[in-house]
């Protein structure tokens, strides 16, 4: 990670944010035309939900990541700066960018709290190449945005990015920039907290044939026992339409108390369509050069007594198909870091995560970062695990491409953050939905291994879709 500058003094007005920004803007030269100011401030209890819903504009690029049960929350808008591209190198492209920023980069203020300083905020499709006319995201792209609020526990940060260049109007960015950071820090009065009722009927279709998934199944199970495969997951989309426009603040507010354990997010392009979901699977947590991993498949339904709940879970982890199924992407991102240098650890059994609506068989695995090697670089060599993918995943790719009428998009593909000092997050957005005013397409997928059975896939593809769906209002 290049350093960045430091200063540990706090802007407290507008006429020291002038004063600060004519400082940067004289600094400039031909050589080094604009440079990136990134403000932290400290602020009391503020529910990011509450700023996306009340000071961000639908027509901005935004990010929206919340894990409840851990308190965690953060909300990045608008945009200092970003890049889009496509193509097979992208992981590395994004890594040069976000580089390259942070040697451009003058960070201010309360920066020792959770979540301060700079954070890059990037996305990615599935397949490196997304090419097809209506993507509403490009294979990748990554942002600083304009403003993030983020709560750790009770501890806020209310941060500002300015892009400082020859031609920025230092009044103006100043009076627009304070009068902001006000209405944010007044969003504290704000709390969403009710579950949004469900009120409204929905239609919906499948994108495939439910008897077309079922040929695909059976298909791949060919592949498996010709030994060209040992795996493959494989989804199904819904389209849904609904009699008003979704209500997104609502959806979320809605996940993130069904699902306090999921990693619950969204995701705007900044022209109306907004990728959101639930997802369980992490796929990098970087924290002080410590590396945590999860390992994620194989599925069961939740109990509805306690007694039943604890027979599907003996049963989900005694069970061969999924101990192989849950084992092909433990042993393939043990084997994916081992070839990056590091020495990852893990359990030799899997535990489980158990869902509210259901659980999984789970492997965290975990170990230490050299300061040389970049959160992309590993994100790079993990993406897409056969979590979401299949082994040999070059095989399963193109036969995901094959059985699959629609595109995946961002389902499946990585999401989060990049912050000044190497640290970072990126969950895999399954269990995910493009929403774009009263329409939805909503994607879920299961693995296929030997011993699958066609109708049982579905019906957890089925139980992972609907809980989308009811959160949906
Ligand atoms: C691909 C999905 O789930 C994956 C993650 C966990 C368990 C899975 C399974 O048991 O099939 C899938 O591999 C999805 O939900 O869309």
């Amino acid at each position: 990670m290049p350093i960045i500058q430091h200063h540990a003094n706090l802007i407290q007005d507008c006429q020291e944010l002038n004063q600060f920004l004519s400082a940067c803007k004289q600094t400039l030269s031909e050589k080094r035309p604009s440079k990136i100011v990134s403000i932290s401030w400290e602020a009391k209890s503020i529910d990011p939900l509450a700023v996306l819903d009340k000071i961000c504009h639908p027509g901005e690029i935004h990010f929206y990541g919340e894990k409840a049960k851990q308190g965690e929350a953060i909300a990045a808008f608008g945009t200092a700066i970003k890049l889009k591209i496509s193509g097979n190198n992208r992981f590395f492209q994004v890594q040069q960018f976000i580089e390259s920023c942070l040697t451009n980069t003058t960070a201010i203020g309360a920066l020792d709290l959770p979540f301060s300083g700079p954070h890059f905020f990037c996305n990615f499709t599935f397949f490196d190449e997304d090419n097809h006319r209506d993507s509403p995201f490009p294979s990748a792209m990554v942002f600083l945005p304009k403003w993030q609020i983020s709560r750790q526990k009770n501890r806020c940060i209310i941060i500002s990015n300015i892009l400082v260049n020859r031609n920025l109007n230092i009044e103006k960015t100043c009076e627009n920039t304070w009068q902001k950071y006000q209405e944010i820090n007044l969003t504290k009065s704000f709390k969403i907290s009710h579950l949004h009722d469900y009120k409204f009927a929905l239609e919906t279709q499948d994108v495939t044939d439910k008897r077309n998934f079922n040929l695909s199944v059976l298909s791949a199970l060919e592949l498996i026992q010709q030994e060209q495969i040992s795996k493959i997951v494989l989804a199904h989309a819904i389209d849904v339409k609904a009699p008003r426009p979704f209500n997104l603040i609502g959806s979320l507010n809605n996940l993130r108390q069904k699902y306090p354990d999921c990693h619950v997010f969204s995701l705007s392009n900044g022209k109306g369509k907004n990728f959101i979901g639930a997802s369980p699977e992490r796929l990098i947590k970087i924290q002080n050069q410590e590396l945590e991993t999860d390992a994620l498949a194989g599925s069961a339904p939740r109990g509805k007594t306690l007694i039943e709940d604890a027979y599907f879970a003996e049963k989900l982890l005694t069970s061969q198909k999924d101990r192989s199924e849950h084992e092909i992407v433990s042993n393939f991102i043990v084997q994916r870091l081992s070839n990056l240098g590091l020495n990852p650890q893990k359990l030799p059994i899997p535990s489980l995560l158990k869902l509210s609506n259901i659980q999984h068989l789970w492997t965290p695995i975990v170990g230490k970062i050299p300061i040389s090697i970049h959160p992309l670089e590993i994100l790079a060599e993990l993406h897409p695990t056969p979590a979401v993918a299949g082994d040999p995943r070059d095989i399963a790719l193109q036969q995901i491409r094959r059985y699959e009428n629609f595109n995946r998009s961002v389902y499946a593909a990585p999401l989060g953050w990049i912050d000044h000092q190497g640290n970072s997050e990126f969950i895999v957005g399954i269990r995910s939905a493009l929403i774009e005013s009263d329409r939805a397409r909503l994607w879920a997928g299961a693995g296929i291994v030997a011993g699958s059975d066609p109708e049982k896939e579905l019906a957890e593809i089925q139980l992972k879709l609907q809980a989308l769906l009811k959160a949906l209002t």
